[in-house]
């Protein structure tokens, strides 16, 4: 049997507190499996009204009923929505440091983590570029050995390069690189959908493709010999396409993940088609983590606007991908 899945609030002044709340509310009509909260219970309060149970430990969340399982994390302010602050980024933190350890221990099944804001957390002195690389150091992992798998139901996009500047993306592409990823994202394949051979579409950088070195070399130089090792090793990896016709429908049924070269050239099609339920998955940990696509939302916090979906589906994944992975 899979252990409760540890669900982080993260920035207490963003949409993550209620949208977790209401996944709580609608836990069964969204088919989701047992779960607990960690976070700031006043924060949590203040945008949604339903009961919460404190826990210490995730065996205790048979205890509570109907009530939300909150491990908390103490604050010593109340958080506004939409205000952020560097005490809730702290609290936020902590949220995160907690649930992974306790993923990592295996007293949760899997960890679907809520949006946190990455200058928030940098600006309390947090230097990684984002929650998956926190993760892979606490779990051990080199970060280049980490992938982001953003997944919805007819598409998976993995990019190379995560959070880097557009401008430095070509000198960050390198062989290895492309390799790493396309490995990372076909073992995750299997690993988490139990798909036995996975069809890896490898996108290229420039413009059609770089038109046989007329608008880029890299193409050439770079990402052609990455495929070629792809495929040595037995990976069926193929491409490179032009980016601008690799997502239309058909396209989509011949490859089960799309490897792209900069963040958004993988975050672009997957929050057009797939905005309410694109989980963001991270591949290369040995534990199973999982977030919603989307991020703090600031601007709609507290309104009761926000939809859930995405987190639902967070949660939902989080627990299949541990599911598949215990069978293995
Ligand atoms: N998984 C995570 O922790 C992520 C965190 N972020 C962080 O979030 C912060 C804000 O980033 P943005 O680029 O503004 O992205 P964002 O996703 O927070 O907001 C972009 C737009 O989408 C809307 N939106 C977002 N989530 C929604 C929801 N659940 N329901 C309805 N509308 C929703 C927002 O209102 C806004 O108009 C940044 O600090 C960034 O670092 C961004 C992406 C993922
Ligand atoms: N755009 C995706 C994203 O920002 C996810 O970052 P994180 O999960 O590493 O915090």
């Amino acid at each position: 049997m899979i252990q409760p899945i540890a669900v982080t609030l993260g920035d207490p002044a963003g949409v993550g507190p209620e949208i977790i709340g209401r996944c709580w509310e609608q836990r069964e009509a969204l088919g989701l499996p047992r779960f607990f909260g960690v976070g700031n219970r006043d924060s949590l309060a203040g945008v949604w009204k339903g009961p919460v149970c404190q826990i210490e430990h995730p065996d205790d969340v048979h205890t509570c009923g109907d009530a939300l399982p909150l491990i908390e994390v103490a604050d010593s302010e109340i958080v506004e929505p939409g205000k952020p602050t560097l005490i809730g980024a702290r609290c936020a933190l902590d949220a995160l440091e907690i649930a992974t350890g306790l993923t990592r221990s295996g007293a949760a099944g899997a960890l679907a983590t809520g949006p946190v804001s990455k200058a928030q957390l940098q600006a309390i002195g947090f230097t990684h570029p984002g929650q998956t690389e926190f993760i892979g150091e606490r779990c051990g992992v080199f970060a280049a050995n980490l992938a982001m798998m953003l997944v919805g139901p007819t598409l998976r996009t993995v990019p190379v390069t995560i959070h880097v500047a557009l401008a430095d993306v070509p000198q960050r592409l390198t062989t290895d690189l492309i390799v790493s990823r396309g490995r990372a994202a076909a073992k995750g394949l299997t690993r988490n959908f139990g798909i036995k051979n996975p069809r890896i579409a490898v996108a290229g950088l420039n413009p059609h493709a770089g038109e046989s070195g007329l608008l880029g070399r890299e193409e050439i130089d770079v990402i052609a010999p990455a495929i070629a090792e792809l495929q040595a090793e037995g990976i069926d990896a193929f491409g490179p396409f032009s980016a601008d016709a690799m997502f239309h429908e058909q396209a989509r049924k011949t490859y089960d993940a799309a490897l792209c070269m900069y963040h958004d050239q993988a975050l672009v099609p997957l929050k057009t088609l797939h905005f309410d339920e694109g989980v963001n998955l991270t591949l290369g940990l040995p534990i199973v983590r999982t977030a919603p696509d989307h991020g703090t939302a600031f601007n709609i916090a507290g309104k009761g606007i926000a939809s859930h979906h995405a987190m639902a589906a967070a949660i939902r994944t989080a627990y299949e991908c541990a599911a598949h992975r215990a069978i293995d």
